[in-house]
């Protein structure tokens, strides 16, 4: 079977060959390695025992690694410290105290249980159920009792995926958002607890959920791992850069920092969920075309996503609005750079036009990739260029 795909990598296969599948990228292409070389097949094309270690599926959320990672100090202390993101839902609390009067309220992935305390300072809620998994949650408690909120909030150490509540709540709120928004898939575990235990009339905070996305310039992180090999010490170790590009930029840079100035046009937004009303099954593939218009001259490197959330209130038209994006103060997500291969010149007029689909890893649960499409055309200088990429965040 000859796998041609245009714009990826060629794998000549024959019927009942063997491949080690190396990552089910996308539900679609999974990117395998036979007699040596890699490349992506489509997923339809294979069946057969997966040469996955049988330890490694039976732990498709990875929950001990992933709950592991939350019961130190560590993850707690960058959330907490992170302003923008911490006194959003301060704010949300504050312009909604009134309205939380008397009200039941679940907390999930409470961590060190911040915004139940907010709850609990800034109004007169009945309840707040503090719901956490990971070990943290020990000293959650002993917090809660060491400020005087016992009578209030009460801690359940439990997934959510678990719960039992005496009633239904009429608020849900959760920090879930991880890079690029959805990694992690968190939001799973929001949705299910919606759908169990928030009242028809319920209130989601976040209450709506954006990804946005900008063409950029990003010289410095190109030249700094490619161009690098042109002339090490006056050696020519340009040979290296197919392998650069390969081992650097495969994957997203999730800690980027993109500045307003090497935007190359006007960011464009990618998703728009409703967190009241989307479906979990819906999480499994969503996608979105773009098109942007080249408004200054410059090197076309790659794009760089982030995310918005949206905060309600309950007696009024108003929202909180936590903006992660460049023009905004700088919270712990930071950006994501999904690098092209080869950066391209473009020049104001220029279309970049495409599309970007989010697509969950049908294996491992916490895990999604992106695939860009992209073509540019150029009216000044009469070229069309396009290609595509397959960004796994992070399987
Ligand atoms: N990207 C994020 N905002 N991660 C914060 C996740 C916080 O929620 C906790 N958490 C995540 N999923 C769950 C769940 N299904 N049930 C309870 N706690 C959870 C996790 O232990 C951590 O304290």
């Amino acid at each position: 079977m000859e796998v041609a795909i245009r714009w990826l990598k060629k794998l000549s296969l024959s019927q009942g060959d063997k491949v080690l599948l190396l990552n089910a990228v996308t539900g679609e292409w999974w990117w395998v390695e036979h007699n040596g070389h890699c490349g992506y097949v489509p997923a339809n094309y294979l069946h057969g025992a997966c040469e996955e270690e049988d330890s490694d599926v039976d732990d498709p959320w990875q929950d001990e690694e992933y709950y592991g990672s939350y019961k130190t100090l560590k993850l707690h202390l960058e959330m907490l410290s992170d302003q923008p993101r911490t006194q959003s839902y301060r704010n949300v609390i504050m312009q909604n105290s009134q309205a939380l009067k008397g009200k039941r309220i679940l907390d999930l992935g409470c961590g060190t249980g911040i915004i139940s305390f907010f709850c609990a300072q800034l109004s007169e809620p009945e309840v707040v159920y503090a719901v956490e998994a990971s070990d943290i949650v020990e000293q959650t408690r002993k917090l809660v009792e060491e400020n005087g909120y016992s009578r209030v909030i009460q801690v359940l150490g439990q997934r959510a995926e678990e719960l039992q509540l005496p009633t239904k709540v009429d608020v849900l709120v959760s920090e879930w958002m991880g890079t690029c928004l959805l990694f992690e898939f968190m939001l799973e575990s929001v949705l299910l607890a919606r759908d169990l235990w928030l009242k028809e009339d319920g209130v989601m905070w976040p209450s709506t959920a954006r990804i946005h996305m900008v063409p950029c310039c990003a010289d410095r992180e190109y030249s700094s791992r490619v161009h690098f090999w042109d002339s090490p010490y006056g050696l020519n170790f340009s040979s290296l850069k197919p392998m650069a590009v390969q081992e650097f930029f495969s994957t997203p840079k999730p800690d980027y920092v993109l500045k307003p100035e090497d935007c190359l046009s006007q960011p464009c937004t990618l998703l728009d969920v409703n967190l009241k009303t989307i479906k979990i099954e819906a999480l499994e593939r969503m996608s979105s075309e773009f098109q942007f218009h080249v408004d200054c001259d410059g090197t076309f490197h790659g794009l760089t996503a982030w995310f918005s959330v949206q905060f309600q209130n309950i007696d009024s038209q108003e929202q909180v609005d936590l903006d992660t994006g460049p023009f905004n103060p700088l919270t712990h997500w930071k950006h994501t750079l999904f690098m092209l291969d080869q950066p391209m010149q473009v020049r104001t007029g220029d279309k970049i036009a495409g599309s970007a689909v989010f697509t969950r890893n049908p294996i491992w649960r916490r895990h999604l990739s992106v695939t860009i499409t992209w073509s540019i055309t150029s009216p000044s200088q009469n070229t069309e260029q396009n290609g595509c990429k397959v960004f796994p965040i992070w399987r």
